[in-house]
């Protein structure tokens, strides 16, 4: 994946060896900085569009994978393993398609194996994959849970992500300390009470 300075496949690099940033892409931020009030030729701006071109990149990387592939190598030896598998609290940045600005938050992410199990840092890229992007809390939350659902087959997957978004602490309505909870239930966490209840309290939420 790309961190925005280094190159990926299919970027043009520049003379500084990180990622070319198009004149265009440049401009644009220069208009933006003027427009806000300040003068984008004084010495402190100067390399400033460039910079940001690159940290969007950066915070954008997402659109540069596939989060499925994450989910292509799983291990059947689990010694029979049936009961639920939960990261929790794993720790998230990503930016509001409307405001394109930060959300930050966490997500557990738990599912039910049928036969198989996936390596569970794997669970965390298909999350960046997806937070790394322009999004709203709900599709991050549903795009989570399909492709897992999707790349796993398992019996259930839970997807819960609770954020605070900058677009309402730092701007607007201005109310810092609020947070938003989404949630997808799939499988036997949707149409069973008992498993829902058990996999929100695996996650430190009541059912
Ligand atoms: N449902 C949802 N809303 C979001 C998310 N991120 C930002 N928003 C909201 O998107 C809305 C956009 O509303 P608009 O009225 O079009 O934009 P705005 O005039 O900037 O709205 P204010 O933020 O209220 O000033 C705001 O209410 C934001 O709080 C998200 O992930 N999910
Ligand atoms: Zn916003």
């Amino acid at each position: 994946m790309s961190d925005g300075g280094t190159p990926a496949d299919g970027d043009l690099v520049a003379e500084d060896g990180k990622v070319a940033v198009p004149p265009h892409v440049a401009a644009a931020i220069r208009t933006l900085i003027e427009w806000a009030g300040d003068d984008p030729t004084r010495e402190g701006l100067v390399d400033t569009p460039r910079r940001v071109a690159r940290a969007w990149k950066e915070y954008c990387a997402g659109y540069a994978e596939d989060p499925t592939v994450h989910l292509g190598r799983v291990f059947e030896e689990v010694g029979g393993y049936d009961e639920i598998v939960l990261l929790k609290d794993i720790p998230f940045q990503s930016h509001c398609e409307h405001h394109m600005a930060p959300i930050i938050g966490k997500a557990h992410i738990a599912y039910l194996p049928r036969d198989h199990v996936v390596g569970i840092s794997k669970l965390a890229r298909v999350l960046h994959g997806y937070a790394r992007r322009l999004q709203v809390q709900e599709r991050l939350t549903a795009e989570v849970a399909d492709c897992i659902w999707t790349g796993l087959k398992p019996l259930g997957v839970a997807v819960v992500i609770e954020a605070s978004h900058a677009c309402m602490t730092a701007r607007g309505v201005r109310t810092p300390g609020v947070a938003m909870t989404t949630s997808r239930m799939m499988g036997v966490f949707r149409d069973d009470d008992r498993s829902r209840k058990e996999v929100l309290s695996l996650m430190g939420l009541s059912g």
